[in-house]
C-alpha cells in the first residue's frame, strides 16, 4: 500500500469545461438528502451547538450534534422537527444509551441521522448499537465510526450501519497516536483510499484537513463527506470558550476524549489549543465553497463527482514550497 497524507498529494487538473467556476456545484447527496457541500462540523462540544445546528440545517448544510448533553438530545430532536428541519444526533455505545434509543422509538421521535461516536469504533460494542437501532428506529441513517480499516468498514456495514466515519487519530487536538501508538494520523489519506476499496457505502472522511484543498482530495479517495473541526472551531458562532490574550482573540477548541470533556484525567487521548478568532463561520462557509467549486472547475468537471476520477501525484511533504 503507497502511504502518504494531504500534505503529499497534489491532483492533476484536466481541462475545464466551465465558463466560470460559479457553473460548478457543490451539493452532495448523502442519505435522502442532498447538502450544500459535502463538509460537516465535527461533532464536537467547542465545534457545534444547537443554535449553530440549526443555523446549519435551515441553510442547507449537513451537521451532526455532539452528544455531550445526553438530557438536552431528546428536546432537541423535537425542536429541530418541529421547526420542520432534520434531526441529526450523536449517540455511544453504554447501557444508558441503548435507553434512550428506546425512549425515542417509543415518542415516535425518529431523527433522520444518528452517528454512533466512539474511538475505537471496530468493536462488537458498535455492532450491537448498530443492530439496536435499526430495531428500533430503521428510517434511521446510521453512520459508525470510527475505524481505520477495509475489515472494519465491511463489518460495520455489514451490521447495518448506512455510512462508516474513517479517522483513528488524525485529529489536531488528538493524542491517541502518541498515548496508544496506533491510527491513521500521518497517512490518513491512504487510509481513507484503503477503505474506500471496501466500501459499498458512503464513507466519511474525519480529521487531518488543514486547508479546503483538502477537501477535494477526501473526495478524490473516497469521501462522500468530510468532517472538520479544528477549521470550524476558531469562530465567532463556535460554542468553545472566547479567550483574550495581549489584545488578541482565541477560541477554545479540545478534543472529546480530554480531560476538559470528561471532567477528569482517565483515559485521556485528547487536549486543548487556542485558536485565532476566524470571524464568522458564514465567511469561512462561503470561501469553503468557492473552493470548492475551483477545486471541480480543475477536475475539469460541473459536480462533485468529476473530482473522483482525476489523477494525482504524491510529493512527499512539497505542497507548500517551503512557505510553511
Ligand atoms: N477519532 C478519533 O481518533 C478519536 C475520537 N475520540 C472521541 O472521543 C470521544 C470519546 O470516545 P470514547 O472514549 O470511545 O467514548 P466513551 O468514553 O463513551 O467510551 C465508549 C465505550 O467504549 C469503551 N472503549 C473506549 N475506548 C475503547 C477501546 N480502545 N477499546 C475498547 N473499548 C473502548 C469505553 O469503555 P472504557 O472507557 O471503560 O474503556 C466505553 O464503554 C468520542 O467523541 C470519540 O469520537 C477519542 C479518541 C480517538
Ligand atoms: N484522538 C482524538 N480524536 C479526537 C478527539 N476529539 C475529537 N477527535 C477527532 O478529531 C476530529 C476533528 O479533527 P480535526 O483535525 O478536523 O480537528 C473529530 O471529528 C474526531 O474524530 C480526541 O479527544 N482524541
Amino acid at each position: 500500500m503507497r502511504i502518504f497524507d494531504y500534505e503529499d498529494v497534489q491532483l492533476i487538473p484536466n481541462k475545464s469545461i466551465v465558463r466560470s467556476r460559479s457553473e460548478c456545484d457543490t451539493h452532495m447527496a448523502f442519505g435522502d438528502r442532498t447538502f450544500k457541500m459535502p463538509v460537516v462540523p465535527a461533532n464536537m462540544q467547542t465545534v457545534i451547538d444547537e443554535e449553530l445546528a440549526e443555523k446549519l440545517a435551515a441553510d442547507g448544510y449537513f451537521y451532526i450534534m455532539h452528544r455531550f448533553d445526553e438530557e438536552s438530545r431528546l428536546p432537541f430532536v423535537q425542536k429541530m422537527h418541529e421547526k420542520g428541519l432534520f434531526a441529526s444526533i450523536s449517540v455511544g455505545v453504554k447501557e444508558k444509551e441503548y435507553d434512550f434509543v428506546n425512549t425515542l422509538a417509543e415518542k415516535n421521535l425518529l431523527p433522520e441521522y444518528i452517528t454512533i461516536d466512539i474511538a475505537h469504533g471496530h468493536s462488537q460494542s458498535v455492532i450491537d448499537m448498530i443492530q439496536h437501532i435499526k430495531k428500533q428506529l430503521p428510517e434511521a441513517f446510521v453512520i459508525a465510526g470510527n475505524v481505520a480499516t477495509p475489515e472494519a468498514v465491511r463489518e460495520l456495514e455489514n451490521a447495518g450501519a448506512d455510512a462508516t466515519k474513517v479517522g483513528v487519530g488524525p485529529g489536531k487536538v488528538c493524542i491517541t497516536k502518541l498515548k496508544t501508538g496506533f491510527g491513521t494520523g500521518g497517512w490518513q489519506l491512504s487510509a481513507l483510499r484503503w477503505c474506500s476499496k471496501a466500501a459499498r457505502k458512503p464513507l466519511i472522511a474525519d480529521g487531518g484537513v488543514r486547508d479546503h484543498g483538502d477537501i477535494a482530495k477526501s473526495i478524490r479517495f473516497g469521501a462522500s463527506m468530510v468532517m472538520i473541526g479544528s477549521l470550524f472551531a476558531g469562530h465567532e458562532e463556535s460554542p468553545g470558550k472566547t479567550i483574550e490574550k495581549d489584545g488578541k482573540k482565541y477560541k477554545e477548541y479540545f478534543g472529546s476524549a480530554s480531560e476538559y470533556q470528561k471532567g477528569e484525567r482517565k483515559n485521556v487521548e485528547g487536549k486543548k489549543i487556542l485558536l485565532e478568532h476566524k470571524g464568522s463561520i458564514e465567511d469561512t462557509l462561503t470561501e469553503m465553497q468557492q473552493d470548492l467549486q475551483s477545486s471541480i472547475s480543475y477536475a475539469g468537471g460541473r459536480d462533485v463527482e468529476s473530482i473522483r476520477k482525476v489523477d494525482y501525484v504524491i510529493v512527499k511533504n512539497s505542497i507548500f514550497n517551503g512557505d510553511r
